[in-house]
């Protein structure tokens, strides 16, 4: 898709609701905020797109029916009141969808479930076969089972892993502001930020993690989902979920984010997105300048510290010497071996301890670089 005009003839579209569009001023889910987005989507499917709803609010939903007054801070209370408030947050959009003559089916996912080999088939093949009996899929992650390392706690990221999942044409986030802006919007003389061409747009702007009371990960999350939507082809556009129809018509409103990379491996996401890594690489200046701007593979002799418990084959990140992530990669040795490896160079190497020596630390094919933000 070219520009945010072809944003109305989208085929396939991923909207993204967070809890702060869902919730009234007391934190409790807000029905008729949930009825006005669904009218909106309900007519896009009239109009004959394709819809995938990523929602969140189960945490919120539960609030009431627990007698709780505020977002429980710990992890096992608020997947408490998530189990409680999922069913009546699908109970709702059930509701709510019924009346524009459609029908939704629940699919709880986590990030694994959407790029790890053995499970994205699963939700793949879902997700398209609701597509096809005409259901509109409504996502959540699977807060309950995901455990604090694979979970996301925002669905920011995860509606942009679905997006790719499903090749969406565009991806809609919905916030409670209308727009990214050039700095916290509370701050005085904030200023929108129409379209952004790409990461280095970004530089200078201020986002901070904090979300809404009821909210996960402030626009920090919702920018680390457009880079992987954006990253891999799909153009994005932030706004207000009261701007949801217009930004569906491809209206001049909110942020939107174009396109800046083309779709990208499943393998290749994973690594770039996989929510834990088991070790560290720490890289000399060199072995950094060489993997960033040279794109080489890493050989052992620019690692100068291994950190973590890892096998072969497993994701670890790529650290210059102060500590700035450069880079995720699939390591071919395990951390045991490491050590006795670094400095030397791969002819060393052979000579000391035989062919098979001389390979590279992590593969050029099997690494991506992490953007850093100056
Ligand atoms: N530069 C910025 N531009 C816009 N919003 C920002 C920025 N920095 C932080 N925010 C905050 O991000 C919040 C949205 O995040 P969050 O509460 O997690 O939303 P959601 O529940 O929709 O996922 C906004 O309320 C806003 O105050
Ligand atoms: N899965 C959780 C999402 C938590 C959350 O706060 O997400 P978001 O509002 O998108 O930042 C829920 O449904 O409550």
């Amino acid at each position: 898709m070219s520009g945010r005009a072809g944003l109305a003839e989208a085929r396939r579209v991923v909207v993204k609701v967070g809890s702060s569009s869902l919730t009234g001023d007391d934190g409790r889910l807000d029905q008729d905020a949930l009825r006005r987005l669904v009218q909106v989507l309900a007519q896009r499917r009239a109009a004959g797109g394709e819809v995938l709803l990523v929602t969140s609010g189960a945490i919120a939903a539960g609030l009431g029916p627990l007698g709780m007054a505020a977002r429980p801070r710990d992890l096992a209370t608020a997947q408490a009141a998530a189990s409680v408030g999922q069913g009546l947050l699908v109970a709702r959009y059930t509701e709510a969808f019924a009346e524009h003559g459609l029908r939704v089916g629940q699919v709880l996912l986590t990030a694994e479930d959407t790029i790890r080999r053995g499970h994205y088939r699963n939700a793949q093949r879902a997700l398209e076969t609701l597509l096809d009996l005409g259901v509109v899929p409504v996502v959540n992650e699977n807060d309950t089972v995901a455990t604090d390392e694979i979970r996301f706690g925002d669905n920011d990221r995860l509606a942009a892993l679905v997006s790719h999942l499903v090749r969406a044409d565009a991806m809609v986030l919905l916030t409670d502001v209308d727009a990214l802006y050039d700095g916290p919007p509370s701050r005085p003389g904030a200023r929108r930020i129409a379209e952004v061409h790409g990461p280095g747009d970004l530089e200078g702007i201020s986002v901070t993690a904090r979300g809404s009371a009821v909210g996960t990960g402030g626009m920090v999350t919702k920018l680390a989902s457009v880079a992987i939507a954006t990253g891999s082809g799909i153009p994005v556009v932030l706004t207000s979920a009261a701007q949801a129809e217009r930004a569906l018509a491809g209206d001049e409103v909110g942020t939107w984010f174009r396109a800046t990379g083309r779709r990208r491996s499943r393998r290749m996401l994973w690594l770039a997105h996989a929510a834990r890594t088991e070790g560290r690489l720490v890289l000399d200046d060199g072995a950094v300048a060489a993997v960033v701007e040279r794109r080489t593979s890493l050989l052992p002799a620019g690692v100068t510290g291994v950190e973590g418990d890892f096998e072969a084959g497993d994701p670890v990140e790529l650290v210059s010497t102060t500590g700035t992530v450069v880079a995720r990669g699939l390591v071919s040795y395990g951390s045991a071996e490491l050590p006795e490896l670094l400095g030397s160079s791969t002819h060393e190497l052979r000579d000391r301890l035989g062919v098979g020596y001389d390979r590279e630390v992590v593969h050029r094919d099997d690494l991506v670089l992490v953007p850093t933000r100056r």
